[in-house]
């Protein structure tokens, strides 16, 4: 058996930090297939560098211990002709380096070529296996089996047959061109790596023969031989190119003397047959290449791609026949000059580049490069091994082996790098080291190995801090906030919070369940298609009003009231053209305003709250945070960011039903059916949305995207719409203020960073643009008093209505602190602005620089706590507070004449 250290094994035992899979190979015989083209031939000459064959004891005894699973097979000539084994590294590395006794022949039967035994010399000299820095090939002898094809016995097939015989080469014999093809192509006796056909009969086509047997498969590595007469010869070389044409690789003349015949054969299986097997060997060296966890592209002196393994694709995201040929800087984005001018002199590259891959962003991969010298001494070919560069990114040292545990420690260490050492069963340890395989990475994956890194050179006491640092990262819901500061006497702000960052069914105590009521009757509303279009004519005192549409004070109710409860399609109107929306979607003012009326009769007017007027508080909202920050000309959003936010903002609550997620689950609403309890308003709301956009041209506002912007302009959407679920609030402010700050001190430099601040910009777009419709939807406290106070009052009614609906089905009560007889509304304020929208607005405010938003918000605040004192908690207190804040109008004020 032949068996030899791969090129990985070779190149990880130089730097001997890899945990890859080691590769031995044997050409033995076995049963699947698995072909791979060879790419050229000077990849020949680069496997004769890198292959080895040895009888290596070592491996042979502990071949027992290698799992079946791991081994590959090739087939060069029809059938399986090499078996790669994929060990792993522990007995991998007990064998790398062990060289075989200088006097051993190495694989190497004794040579089959001697014409007598005495004869029967070495036909290599003895080679070292690591006499240089890379094994080097020494070819391949195989066991030969030749097909003789004679039509009949004469002096010339007995010749062929002895010559055979003396070369040991094991012959099949057939007598008929049909018998001679079924035995090539038979899975018993097939895999020839020699065909010998009689060329001299003048009745059998033996072009069309070889024609046949060249088209057979697994013949590419089979040479096939012509005997013909010697007259053919003399005549002219036709004959003879017409035969080499159809696929035989040599003709040679009749004789009837096995010495002359023997002589020909040996020059053919040294010339011919033995390259052959190395090609077949190469072949099944690329089909392990395939196999291993490394990242491999071999180049030539050039830098031209010659080869790239299955891994190398994956990373890539690119097939081999993309990249074969093209030169590697294609697809480098970094100076590679260093790389060339020090495996030009034969000196190793150890560095990080930037790949460009075909859709996901470049990368930064470790690359080790290896020059080889294949032919003369300077360098023919370079073998890059390819590394994620997490590790070194960070100067951190490289990924441990197996270092000595430290207590506690271990297992977290071990699952994090060995993968296959946590798995106890086969399966297991199968699944997971394909996962590990995989060029998937989550950045919490790469924080973990991180900190184990730096875990192996720290103190016992950091070490554990750091084991609890990593379980925490291990949870799920990193972002999700146990309630742990509110106090116990706040029952309200409990109350509040709890609904609204718990999602699905409430656990609290039911008297009752009614039983197949729900509060959305599908149906019942009009359908857009039917919706009449109707032209709007702006009234004067209309249009007064809108001047003033970008202003923080805007007075939202004043339109509520002039448009008859239809702001939604005036206000919008107004905003849409004054951010050049029409032009921006290619798409005219009269479908925009059919789109805004459709939308606009999908809220429910009887809802106290979540009606036409806070979608047109949203996205009033919304218009003046895009115009800070185009102001500010930072160049944040775009005008497709502009536009679909406000489209966004403007259908955010589309068909709510005025009851909350919660209440929907517990009454098994058809939607809480439909969204599996699981962000169901919200999924509604952005569904609703493209469902009457759609469904009609008339209001169809994306018709004239292109398929690509339309999907682009539909996904930013519907994830705005989804960031106004209140379950995940927290999450959403996390992540933005873990990459923008929230410190409104610094709110300068936080936005001169900014564009510095982005390591992938479309991640940080998307923060942005949740942060914006968050704070536009939950605006309210931010705004001028009077109209904080007249919100406050529409929530604290809609979820009245709720309690009181809640409490005549006998459901779950999902606030019961929101019960219009006992409810402080003052109360459940000042907590909705701690919990919620303080720290939210400040790391807004410290984004944006809008410093109003924090000074009402704060005026806000104390007036809710001086209203607290003076008992003001009904609605009915709300209502006479309202009157004296219209009368002393409050709102017109002055910010600072407020404080
Ligand atoms: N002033 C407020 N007081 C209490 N809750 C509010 C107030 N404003 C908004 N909310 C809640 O915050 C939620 C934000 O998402 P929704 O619009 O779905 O529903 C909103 C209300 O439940």
């Amino acid at each position: 058996m032949g068996c030899s250290p791969s090129i990985l094994s070779s190149l990880s035992n130089n730097h001997n930090n890899r945990k890859d899979s080691g590769l031995y190979c044997s050409n033995n015989s076995d049963t699947n297939s698995n072909k791979i083209d060879a790419h050229n031939e000077t990849n020949t000459a680069l496997a004769n560098q890198i292959l080895v064959q040895s009888s290596n004891k070592d491996v042979l005894e502990k071949k027992d211990c290698v799992k079946k699973d791991s081994i590959v097979s090739v087939s060069g000539f029809g059938h399986i002709t090499h078996n790669f084994t994929i060990i792993p590294s522990s007995i991998r590395r007990a064998t790398i380096g062990t060289s075989a006794p200088s006097n051993s022949r190495l694989g190497h039967r004794k040579s089959s070529l001697a014409l007598t035994p005495e004869e029967d010399c070495p036909v290599e000299p003895t080679i070292k296996l690591h006499d240089g820095k890379y094994p080097y090939l020494i070819p391949p002898n195989p066991s030969v089996r030749a097909l003789i094809v004679f039509y009949k016995d004469d002096q010339v097939s007995d010749a062929v047959l002895r010559s055979c015989e003396r070369l040991n080469i094991e012959i099949t014999r057939a007598k008929s061109t049909d018998s001679a093809l079924e035995l090539f192509q038979s899975p018993l006796n097939g895999g020839h790596h020699l065909v010998i056909v009689d060329g001299r009969c003048k009745n059998t086509d033996v072009e069309s023969f070889g024609r046949s047997l060249r088209s057979s498969k697994g013949s590419q590595y089979t040479i096939m031989v012509c005997v013909v007469k010697k007259s053919v010869f003399e005549k002219d070389d036709t004959s003879i190119l017409s035969l080499l044409d159809v696929g035989y690789n040599r003709c040679i003349i009749e004789s009837p003397h096995v010495s002359i015949l023997s002589s020909e054969l040996r020059q053919i299986q040294h010339s011919l047959i033995r390259p052959q097997n190395v090609i077949a060997t190469q072949q099944a060296l690329y089909a392990a290449l395939h196999r291993v966890k490394d990242t491999v592209i071999i180049t030539d002196d050039a830098l031209r791609i010659q080869y790239m393994n299955k891994q190398a694709e994956r990373i890539l995201g690119m097939k081999i026949d993309e990249v074969v040929g093209r030169p590697l800087h294609d697809f480098i984005n970094s100076d590679a000059s260093v790389l060339l001018s020090q495996t030009n002199r034969l000196r190793e590259f150890d560095g990080t580049l930037s790949f460009t891959r075909k859709v996901q962003d470049p990368i930064l991969l470790h690359v080790r490069a290896y020059p080889v010298a294949c032919l003369g001494k300077s360098t023919t070919h370079l073998i890059l091994s390819l590394q994620a560069s997490g590790s070194h990114e960070m100067g951190l040292p490289s990924i441990p082996q197996a270092k000595e545990p430290r207590g506690s420690l271990h297992s977290i260490r071990r699952g994090s790098f060995d993968i296959r050492s946590i798995a106890s069963d086969g399966l297991r340890r199968t699944s997971l080291a394909k996962l590990s395989s995989l060029p998937l990475e989550a950045p919490i994956t790469k924080v973990l190995s991180l900190l184990t890194q730096v875990q192996e050179n720290c103190s016992s006491d950091e070490a554990r801090l750091l084991d609890r640092v990593m379980d925490f990262l291990k949870r799920e819901g990193l972002y999700s906030p146990q309630i742990k500061e509110i106090r116990p006497e706040d029952p309200v702000a409990t109350d509040l919070i709890g609904a609204l960052l718990t999602q699905g069914p409430t656990n609290v105590v039911s008297s009752r369940r009614s039983s197949n009521e729900s509060i959305i009757r599908s149906g019942s509303r009009q359908s857009s298609t039917s919706a009449s279009v109707p032209k709007i004519k702006m009234p004067t005192h209309v249009s007064e009003l809108l001047e003033c549409a970008l202003d923080w004070d805007f007075e939202i109710f004043r339109l509520e009231e002039l448009t008859e409860k239809h702001p939604l399609v005036y206000l919008g109107t107004e905003l849409f053209r004054r951010f050049d929306v029409y032009n921006t979607f290619n798409c005219d003012e009269t479908t925009f305003r059919s789109w805004l009326i459709v939308i606009e009769s999908h809220y429910h007017i009887v809802n106290t709250y979540h009606n036409s007027t806070h979608a047109a508080d949203v996205m009033q909202a919304t218009a003046c945070y895009l115009q800070q920050l185009a102001n500010r000309d930072l160049k944040i959003m775009d005008r497709l960011d502009e536009a679909t936010a406000l489209i966004a903002s403007a259908a955010h609550d589309v068909d709510h039903p005025g009851r909350s997620s919660a209440y929907l689950c517990n009454s098994d609403n058809q939607l809480a059916i439909l969204y599996n309890d699981v962000c169901v308003l919200e999924s509604h709301h952005a569904a609703t949305t493209f469902r009457l956009t759609l469904s009609d041209e008339k209001i169809n506002i994306f018709k004239n995207l292109d398929r690509d912007m339309y999907k682009l302009a539909r996904s930013i959407i519907i994830d705005m719409i989804l960031a106004t679920e209140m379950t995940r609030h927290f999450e959403h402010l996390a992540k933005f203020v873990s990459v923008f700050g929230n410190d409104a001190e610094n709110k300068d430099i936080v936005i001169k960073k900014y564009p510095l601040k982005l390591p992938n910009d479309e991640d940080n777009q998307m923060l942005i643009r949740r942060m914006l419709i968050k704070c536009s939807d939950v605006s309210n406290p931010t705004r001028p008093l009077k109209f904080c106070v007249e919100w406050a009052r529409r929530i604290a009614e809609e979820y009245f209505i709720q309690t009181d609906d809640e409490k005549r089905k006998g459901m779950p009560i999902v606030m019961p602190m929101f019960d219009r007889a006992t409810c402080s509304i003052s109360k459940s304020q000042i907590g909705f602005i701690e919990f919620i929208i303080q720290d939210m607005m400040n790391a807004w405010d410290g984004f944006i620089d809008m410093p109003e938003l924090v000074q009402y918000m704060q005026y806000n605040y104390t007036q809710w706590k001086l209203f607290e004192e003076q008992g003001i908690n009904t609605l009915n207190d709300i209502k006479r507070k309202q009157m004296s804040i219209t009368n002393a109008n409050l709102s017109s004020m002055k910010l600072d004449e407020m404080m």
